[in-house]
């Protein structure tokens, strides 16, 4: 007996520790490979297998990693920073870079305060004297946190967390964020200060909670450390580099800064002899190795948050927490699903009708109209996005296959297609509840002559280009192509069809018919498409055929279903029969 093989599961690579209970989620339906701790080289070897990688803070996704990887279709970081991440190389390749924004802030913020507390009261040091057997009360003699002030550098989720738990602890918190808005800084009890400078002087806890970006990096040095009160203590739970740590080595080693705790540093692990590893050796600096998101809740939240995106990428939905990847609402995304399919359908049935298999599109700039109530959508990035691919996919194995909404508008300006959305609230979608039209603008008659090429005959320079439109609609959830060129169709986008331009003639359609049975080609189901009455874009003038103009009255498109695609040779015969015009078959 024939048992049919079960499609391969989609695979995906843990390659550092993750909670197992995201992990248990993804165990339904996708094959997971726990693989920690392998070097760069072992990465790069194995990633052209799996469709998802997972990491935390440790693994470096390189351009490399990411151009090795094949199939690679979402890396999902489970934490908040992916400064390990080459995002824009993801970007460019079309994969979606996840992460959970706000699953371990609670545990970040907490180990803040545990930080300036141990530090505050020589916690390690007391506790690793005592281990070694000594009792030194009067060597221990700590700081109360108590009507002292905590200056908080980067008011976001993890600072505004610390800056509640410090007013419970009798702190009086301030802030520099140039982005937090007053609102939120006062509804926690802090004062925002405009400016470093203003701030540094007031402190006597200073706590960084920034990412490591451009205007982050080093924000900390000796100039800054000096403008802190003699006394004052530092703390950076958010990442290594925010702080110049030869600075704050130095200003630890002269006795400006009494003590610094510090949870992430500027190589991880510590080289033997960097500035990180003499920091974590200092006599006067609590330091844990990057344990901020170190709890059980955060590790099970964090592994949940990305294995379900993860699911949602690899089953064609869009994740919640994309990084490189415009927001779009689950319940938007599965209103739009239809008219995605629509339009992805529209611009392949036009590169597939309307363009040679020369590799690139004849015409590159395009309205895309939506009418009707699909013109009431403010997010059509995902409809752009479909479009780019159904254009793209025909003419190349490699684009197309990658367009996704991350990476669209790169393919687009890459390849030279240029995409006006339109959005027309008139009724003229009628009798459709919502239209899409995808109309090709002619090339500027200056453009399309070669240069040199001046001396054009009269009546090539008076010629008309030739309308290239296609409109659809969704009836339900199945796109349906109502107008082809200037005909006026019905038919569902699917499969291999014909599509025979011919005059309106009597016997036209056993004459086909008879071609295709010759060779063994079956017909599925045929549809005449008549001249249209009104053509969508007539009102632009520049590039319309109308229906009354002399001599198209009689032409009609005949749309064929076949079972397999066919050679050129029929297309030949079929053309050379009296009355048939052109021939094309597009597969959707
Ligand atoms: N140690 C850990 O294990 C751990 C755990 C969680 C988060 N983190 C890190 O903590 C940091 C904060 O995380 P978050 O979730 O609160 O991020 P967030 O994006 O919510 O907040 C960052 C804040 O920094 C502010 N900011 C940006 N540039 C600034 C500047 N030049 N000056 C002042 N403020 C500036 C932003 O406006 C924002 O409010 C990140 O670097 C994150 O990676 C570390
Ligand atoms: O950015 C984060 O989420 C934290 O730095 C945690 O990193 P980790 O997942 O490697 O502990």
């Amino acid at each position: 007996m024939h048992i049919p093989s079960q499609p391969a599961l989609p695979k995906v690579l843990a390659a550092e520790k993750l909670s197992p209970d995201g992990l248990a989620l993804l165990r339904n339906g996708v094959d997971v490979h726990e693989k920690k701790g392998l070097s760069h080289e072992e990465l790069l070897s194995v990633i052209p297998e799996y469709e998802a990688l997972l990491v935390r803070s440790e693994t470096k996704v390189t351009a490399s990693l990411l151009q090795a990887a094949k199939k690679l279709k979402v890396v999902a970081r489970a934490g908040v920073g992916v400064d390990n991440i080459d995002v824009e190389a993801a970007t460019k390749l079309g994969i979606v870079v996840v992460n959970s924004p706000s699953g371990n802030i609670g545990a970040a913020a907490e180990h803040t305060i545990a930080l300036m507390m141990s530090m505050a009261r020589a916690i390690p040091e007391a506790c690793r004297s005592l281990k070694e057997t000594k009792w030194e009360r009067s060597k221990f003699v700590g700081v109360e946190v108590k009507g002292k002030t905590l200056g908080i550098i980067g008011l976001g989720k993890v600072g505004i967390i610390v800056a509640r738990s410090a007013k419970g602890l009798g702190m009086n918190v301030v802030a520099v964020d140039p982005y937090a808005t007053t609102a939120v800084a006062s509804a926690a009890s802090v004062t925002l200060i405009p400016s470093l400078s203003e701030m540094l002087p007031q402190v006597d806890f200073l706590t960084i909670h920034t990412p490591l970006i451009a205007s982050t990096k080093g924000m900390i040095s000796t100039a800054e450390l000096s403008q802190m009160k003699a006394g004052a203590r530092i703390l950076n739970v958010a990442r290594g580099g925010t702080i110049d740590e030869v600075a704050l080595l130095a200003a630890l080693e002269s006795g400006h800064i009494a003590g610094a705790a510090i949870d992430v540093f500027t190589s991880e692990p510590p080289q033997e002899n960097s500035s990180a590893a003499k920091l974590i050796s200092h006599p006067k600096v609590v330091a844990t190795p990057h344990l901020g998101a170190s709890t059980v809740e955060a590790q099970e939240n964090v592994s949940i948050d990305v294995c379900e995106q993860v699911l949602q990428i690899l089953q064609g939905s869009l994740p919640r927490s994309a990084v490189n990847a415009p927001l779009i609402l689950p319940e938007e995304y599965i209103k739009l699903q239809p008219f995605v399919q629509l339009i992805e359908k529209l611009g392949s049935l036009y590169t597939q009708h309307y363009t040679s298999t020369s590799g690139s599109l004849n015409r590159n700039t395009f309205d895309l109209v939506y009418q009707g109530e699909i013109a009431g959508l403010n997010n059509t990035k995902p409809l752009f996005a479909a479009l780019i691919k159904g254009l793209t996919t025909p003419i190349s194995s490699s684009a197309g296959g990658n367009v996704n909404i991350v990476n669209a508008e790169l393919i687009a300006k890459e390849r030279g297609i240029v995409v006006n959305e339109r959005h027309s609230r008139d009724p003229s979608s009628y009798p459709y509840s919502s239209l899409v039209s995808l109309v090709a603008r002619p090339p500027s008659r200056a453009s399309s002559r070669a240069p040199g090429d001046s001396a054009k005959d009269s009546s090539e320079r008076h010629a008309r280009p030739q309308q290239q439109i296609i409109s659809g609609t969704c009836s339900g959830n199945q796109p349906l192509i109502t107008r082809l060129d200037r005909f006026e169709t019905s038919f569902v986008p699917e499969g291999t069809l014909l599509i025979c331009h011919n005059f309106d003639s009597p016997g036209k359609i056993g004459v086909v018919g008879s071609i295709l049975g010759q060779r063994g080609v079956n017909i599925n189901f045929m549809g005449v498409a008549p001249v249209s009455k009104k053509l969508p874009e007539e009102e632009d003038g520049e590039n319309s055929s109308s229906a009354n103009d002399a001599g198209l009255q009689n032409e009609a498109l005949m749309i064929l279903g076949i079972d397999r695609g066919v050679d050129s040779d029929v297309i030949d015969a079929l053309v050379g029969e009296e009355g048939v015009l052109s021939g094309t078959v597009v597969t959707l």
